[in-house]
């Protein structure tokens, strides 16, 4: 299911800034991310497609139909219950959204979240990915247009991040619903979204496929350089932003840079790193401190 927003407005209140003002966006169907800096709006888009707000004027819809759609919010592995087992948290979840959860469907759900043998172990004692992987699979439950996921990995080590994503994948194969997601890991986002949508103070600023996102910033290469190596280059004449001791170097033409500073292996010998762009450099273009252009 894809959404269109048209001219929407959301304040928290009538005196104050619009925290969320949209004036166009298709939200395609798929793995859709949502980035943005802290305060960029969000939670405000994600409280707005579930009703939780009301904007104070434009409107959400299904692309190409009048007719409502349906969401739900994934609960934080902290909004688990305590004294509540695996199986009684399926259950419950069910409930809330107005289904009982049969038992094939409970042990689906179990299977899904690789918990066989632990329906009956509380909740609360599962790790954070465990209880992430659960909560998504309860998700489906009622079959909802779009199913949210509020940094669905924050906090999470390496593993347990690629784990929830695997599990994400896997049960995108069974399902149709459009699943929304922020996260400040960019390698998640570049791996996993299928459109990523760049919000800044409660606007718009670019949306694309991660390939689309990073292929617009016309870059070759990016270098990483030791600070101590930054006299060597004219910073007047590249675009580079500073990152704790290192330079980063944004690379637009790539003959013009070596045939200027050293091939390559001399670079690299030099302890310059390079690589491709990829969406930390999106990030970073878009939000951090403002990249000195050359
Ligand atoms: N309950 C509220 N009352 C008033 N203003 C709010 C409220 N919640 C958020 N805001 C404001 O709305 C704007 C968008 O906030 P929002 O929480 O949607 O950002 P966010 O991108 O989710 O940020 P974060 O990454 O920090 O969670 C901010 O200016 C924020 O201060």
């Amino acid at each position: 299911m894809s959404l269109t927003i048209d001219n929407l407005v959301v304040q928290y209140s009538k005196q104050s800034d619009p925290a969320l003002r949209i004036e166009h966006l298709e939200i395609y169907e798929g793995v859709i991310a949502v980035i943005g800096e802290n305060g960029a709006g969000k939670s405000t888009l994600f409280k707005t497609l579930q009703g939780f707000l009301l904007p104070s004027t434009g409107a959400i819809s299904k692309a190409g139909q009048s007719s409502k759609f349906s969401s739900v919010q994934v609960f934080q592995s902290e909004q688990c219950f305590e004294h509540v087992t695996v199986k009684e948290w399926i259950e419950f979840q069910g409930l809330l959204r107005g289904m009982e959860v049969s038992p094939s469907e409970i042990a689906t759900c179990v299977e899904h979240a690789q918990l066989q043998g632990k329906e009956k172990r509380l909740v609360n004692k599962l790790s954070g990915g465990q209880q992430r992987k659960l909560n998504l699979l309860c998700a489906s439950f009622g079959n909802p247009d779009l199913i949210i996921l509020d940094e669905p990995t924050a906090g999470l080590d390496q593993e347990a991040r690629k784990e929830y994503w695997t599990t994400v994948t896997a049960y995108r194969h069974t399902h149709s619903n459009t699943i929304l997601f922020s996260s400040h890991y960019m390698d998640e986002v570049e791996e996993n979204a299928d459109q990523v949508i760049l919000l800044s103070h409660g606007q718009v600023i670019s949306s694309g496929s991660p390939k689309e996102l990073i292929d617009n910033l016309h870059l070759e290469y990016v270098a990483t350089v030791p600070q101590q190596k930054v006299s060597l280059f004219n910073l007047n004449k590249i675009s580079y932003t500073i990152e704790g001791e290192h330079c980063v170097f944004y690379i637009a033409d790539a003959d013009g840079f070596f045939s200027t500073y050293g091939s390559m292996s001399e670079l690299i010998k030099q302890g310059v790193q390079l690589r491709l762009p990829d969406m930390s450099d999106v990030y970073t273009l878009h939000y951090k401190e403002r990249a000195h252009s050359a």
